[in-house]
């Protein structure tokens, strides 16, 4: 529920070395707020209090990033660092004595500057044995006790918003993109995604050889997945959603469990995609998924621009779409959020489901981060947020629409709210609020919302067997 720039803080404490976050958010004009996550939360001092709320919600599961700057300060270079690893080792510890599995991802975004200094990051092969090599640490020290991996985090989005849109350190892009100092929109998100995709089958293929048989645990990977609904019920628009899809968590997950790129991606891009090598096939064929973990949010329409012409959409431009939230009937799709991207639409949630569960043949399926933000600005104070009916409603309609799915034969194992805390929203700085617990920027203190109370009861159960005894009287 939670990953390292976002909520850990004490970014100079512990020997952790400067990550690309860190670097760029001290920029001016990165963050929407000026801010950066120096402090975040302070979870770094504060993670037992932090397990505490965990634990009173009654969740038995948290999910968590490493900071690969905590662990390698430099990158590949220089040392492993007992300071970061003592840390995990404490909070790893506290939340299994509490009964809560930690769900780990390897990289969450963020990665050792130095890495971005010295060869741009993502852009490099070189990235691949990097990543590897802090993977295997990690499955070293940590996988006696961590039973379940994701290599990285939204790599469909990261790609975009680092290469594409130059949004994200190390902000590259290129006209009609934008204007960057350095990078080409339309060749350098496919060379960053398919050195993802290689660092994941590095980082797999040492779990499966070297730690998964002893360990016992299970290593996926997490994709954005957004669902899309035609703008109009035209052939062009429902090919329009068709490649959007396609562009998507595809773009990661054929490659990994299917073997190559979707025929869209190929035929679009040309040779702006990179070729698997035929040792590269292999290796892919060999580490396959034990499960895949879905980031849901929200449901867009989606327009054909091959045949009409359109503007640059930032995120699904390159699969010659547009999307909207509003349809051609001038109304908005779902209600809309505290997020300017995201608008409740549950019912997308049981469509994406089933959209994996289809594409993959039934490969397990975890919900990683679903969840609900609320605007916020620095003159608001705990009391305007605390009365969040709207996450309930939120929450409530998406895992409606899971159990559907679930009923419809989708093999889902798990759900993750975002977030247990309010955090640091990466370019929104502290804009907006996806915490269950309000968290005061000034004074870091925690409180609950009123979906962290809802929360707790519908784990216990006693949510869920009101609603069954309620739809049992109806049957009667
Ligand atoms: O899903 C997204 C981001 C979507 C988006 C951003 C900017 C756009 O312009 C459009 C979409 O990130 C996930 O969702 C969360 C809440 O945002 C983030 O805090 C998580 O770190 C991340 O995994």
């Amino acid at each position: 529920m939670a990953e390292i720039i976002a909520i850990e803080g004490a970014y100079l404490e512990g020997n952790r070395g400067l990550s690309n976050w860190d670097v760029f958010a001290h920029k001016p004009g990165t963050t929407e707020d000026g801010s950066n996550g120096d402090t975040a939360d302070d979870h770094y001092h504060r993670y037992m209090e932090d397990i505490e709320l965990m634990h009173s919600l009654g969740v038995n599961s948290y999910r968590f990033s490493i900071a690969w700057t905590r662990i390698l300060p430099r990158g590949r270079f220089g040392h492993i660092n007992p300071e970061g690893i003592a840390f995990y080792n404490a909070l790893i510890d506290a939340l299994i004595e509490k009964g809560i599995q930690p769900f780990v991802t390897i990289s969450h975004y963020d990665n050792p500057h130095e890495l971005d200094k010295i060869y741009g990051g993502w852009l490099s092969p070189g990235i691949q044995k990097d990543f590897g090599y802090f993977a295997e640490v990690c499955f070293k020290v940590f996988g006696d006790r961590v039973k379940f991996w994701t290599t990285l985090n939204e790599p469909n989005l990261l790609t975009k918003f680092s290469y594409m849109d130059g949004w994200y350190p190390p902000a590259h892009c290129s006209q009609p993109f934008g204007n960057c100092a350095f990078g080409n929109s339309s060749v350098e998100p496919y060379i960053a995604g398919h050195n993802m995709i290689l660092s994941h089958a590095n980082a797999v293929s040492i779990y499966r050889n070297k730690f998964q048989g002893k360990q016992g645990g299970h290593i996926g990977i997490t994709v954005s997945s957004r669902w899309y609904e035609p703008f109009q019920n035209t052939t062009a628009d429902i090919l329009a959603v068709e490649r959007a899809l396609s562009f998507g968590g595809p773009w990661f997950l054929d490659p990994i469990i299917l073997g190559d790129y979707p025929s869209e991606m190929r035929r679009i891009l040309g040779p702006s995609l990179p070729e698997f090598t035929l040792k590269q096939k292999k290796k892919l064929q060999a580490t396959k998924l034990d499960f895949i973990g879905l980031n849901h949010y929200t449901t867009l329409y989606m327009k054909d621009c091959i045949f009409s012409p359109c503007e640059v959409d930032p995120i699904d431009g390159d699969a010659r779409v547009v999307s909207s939230a509003t349809g051609h009937d001038g109304v908005l799709i779902g209600e809309a959020t505290g997020s300017p991207h995201f608008y409740s639409v549950p019912y997308g949630m049981e469509q994406v489901v089933m959209y994996y569960k289809q594409r993959y043949n039934y490969t397990p399926i975890y919900i990683t981060e679903n969840g609900y933000a609320q605007a916020s600005n620095s003159s608001m104070s705990a009391e305007d947020f605390t009365n969040d009916t709207q996450r309930v409603d939120y929450i409530c309609g998406y895992l409606s629409f899971l159990a559907s799915a679930i009923r419809k034969g989708a093999d889902v194992r798990g759900y993750f709210v975002w977030s247990l805390l309010d955090n640091f929203e990466w370019t929104s700085g502290y804009t907006q609020r996806f915490g269950l617990y309000h968290v005061d920027f000034k004074t870091l203190k925690r409180t609950p919302k009123m979906s962290a109370k809802w929360y707790r009861k519908f784990l216990k159960g006693s949510i869920l067997r009101t609603r069954l005894r309620n739809q049992n009287s109806q049957l009667q």
